[in-house]
């Protein structure tokens, strides 16, 4: 991953007022789950690898639901780089940083977003040349506070914070200038996936588009 890179998963994360952070527990359902996003109009998705069924609902999205983006998520060990570009992933994103995926991130072409609780680590992702990180778990790790305080001595960073966002604080955290999107689950959780509730994800995904805009935090 080299810089351009870094900006390619900038502008890939901007494009969504929220990242849905997906844990999908049969493949058969992220065409459907992606497509009621979609109609929701959130467009860019981050599928966990949490569970078994993660990379096969991946590449499901890829072949069959174009229009929108789609990550992976828990990405812990280097490994998984060539896992999720084989199942079609267009970026990925970790709950951490560690020094040995940060140096697989650069040999790799992929997006990558690593996380970060705190300033040492931030530091330590700034030194390998990242600039966009995951907050995690950003509602216990200080929050909007938190992300105030860092904005002074990092102006440059921006963050995807999440952990513990829902809809009645989202647009807190995307109205700072540090944050480019928020990730959550509160618009798809794993128990609405299950039960196939499609057109209630779509309505969550369109008042979560309709927040942001009235609250003037999207787009910034
Ligand atoms: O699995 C990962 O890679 C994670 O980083 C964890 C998730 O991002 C959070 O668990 C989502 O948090 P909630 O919106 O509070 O449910």
């Amino acid at each position: 991953m080299s810089r351009t890179e870094d900006t390619r998963a900038l502008s890939l994360l901007s494009q969504t007022p929220v990242l849905p952070v997906l844990v999908i527990d049969n493949w058969r359902h992220a065409v459907p789950l992606a497509r009621a996003l979609l109609a929701g109009g959130i467009s860019v998705l981050e599928v966990t690898l949490r569970t078994d069924q993660g990379l096969s609902a991946i590449r499901a999205i890829r072949d069959e639901v174009g229009e929108v983006v789609v990550g992976a998520g828990t990405l812990t060990r280097p490994a998984q780089f060539a896992e999720v570009a084989a199942a079609g992933a267009q970026f990925a994103i970790s709950p951490g940083l560690t020094p040995a995926l940060l140096e697989a991130a650069r040999e790799q072409p992929l997006p990558y977003v690593p996380a970060v609780a705190s300033a040492s680590e931030l530091m330590m992702g700034m030194e390998r040349g990242f600039h966009l990180f995951k907050l995690f778990p950003a509602a216990s790790c200080g929050g909007t506070a938190m992300l105030k305080s860092l904005a002074g001595p990092f102006p440059e960073a921006r963050f995807c914070p999440t952990g513990g966002i829902g809809a009645d604080n989202f647009c807190d955290y995307l109205g700072l200038p540090s944050v480019v999107t928020v990730g959550g689950s509160w618009v798809a959780p794993a128990s609405l996936i299950a039960g196939e509730a499609w057109q209630e994800i779509e309505a969550r995904a369109r008042r979560a588009c309709e927040a942001a805009r009235e609250a003037g935090v999207y787009p910034q």
